[in-house]
């Protein structure tokens, strides 16, 4: 089985209200898909869907093969999710907290390890709710990974977190998707985009606006940057 995700015509309403519009994509496994859009395009709306976490009203996920639905034990070994809140247990050290979720896996990664990679084994003993807003980003990025998962899903990957710090996690990804990790991520940082995403979808109020690499979508614009091809198209009416 080639691909990691596929998603055929997803459809989501909130009452009345479409907010992700036939959406239909599929990421190749070791492949990084960046979904992309302005504040309540529907990004996120789109990751709880396709894992199964809220109810389409129309279309067909898989992951690995699988349907998240009716699949969910055997996908929640090879699938990690980093959700943009994660709320944790008060008081909670990193460390215990880690423990604590990769006790919940038969193959866990060494958290040890992570946390070392992440520059985040000096905070093992601090409780998490004291970390600040980018130590707890980077941690939710960490969490996802414990599982050693085939697929991991990440939502606005490194909002909060400083230069440094995000060009680190963007290392850590390059280095397991070279390991053959398939990253479905959204983001609003372009420069993040181009330096992790091999297939981009551009998407405004739910609807796809435009698909293809990095390269293909700014070839299709009038603009030689991602950063300017994005507005373009989001300045564009939707037509679909
Ligand atoms: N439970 C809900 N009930 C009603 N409307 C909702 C609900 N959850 C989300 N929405 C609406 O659905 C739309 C899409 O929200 P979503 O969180 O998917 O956007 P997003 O693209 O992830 O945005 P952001 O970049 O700000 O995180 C928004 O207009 C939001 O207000």
């Amino acid at each position: 089985m080639q691909y990691g995700i596929e998603v055929s015509q997803l459809t989501k309403k909130y009452g009345e209200k479409t907010v992700v519009s036939n959406l239909s994509f599929a990421v190749k496994k070791g492949e990084v898909f960046g979904l992309l859009g302005h504040n309540g395009a529907g990004k996120s709306t789109t990751i709880d869907c396709l894992l199964g976490l809220k109810a389409s009203d129309k279309g067909e996920s898989k992951i690995l093969g699988l349907n998240p639905k009716k699949k969910r034990k055997e996908l929640f070994e090879k699938v990690g999710v980093q959700l943009q809140a994660s709320s944790y247990q008060a008081s909670i050290r990193v460390g215990e907290l880690c423990e604590e979720i990769a006790a919940l896996y038969k193959q866990p990664a060494d958290y040890k390890k992570l946390l070392e990679q992440f520059k985040l084994n000096t905070f093992e003993k601090q409780p998490v709710d004291k970390l600040s807003g980018g130590e707890r980003q980077k941690l939710s990025v960490l969490l996802a990974l414990l599982s050693q998962p085939e697929v991991v899903f990440l939502d606005e990957l490194t909002t909060g977190l400083d230069v440094a710090a995000r060009r680190e996690v963007w290392e850590i990804l390059r280095g397991l998707k070279n390991q053959g990790l398939t990253i479905f991520l959204t983001s609003h940082y372009m420069d993040e985009v181009e330096a992790l995403c091999d297939y981009i979808c551009l998407i405004k109020e739910g609807k796809e606006v435009v698909s293809g690499t990095v390269q293909e979508v700014v070839a299709q614009s009038p603009c030689e940057q991602l950063e300017e091809a994005y507005l373009w198209y989001m300045s564009e009416e939707v037509t679909l």
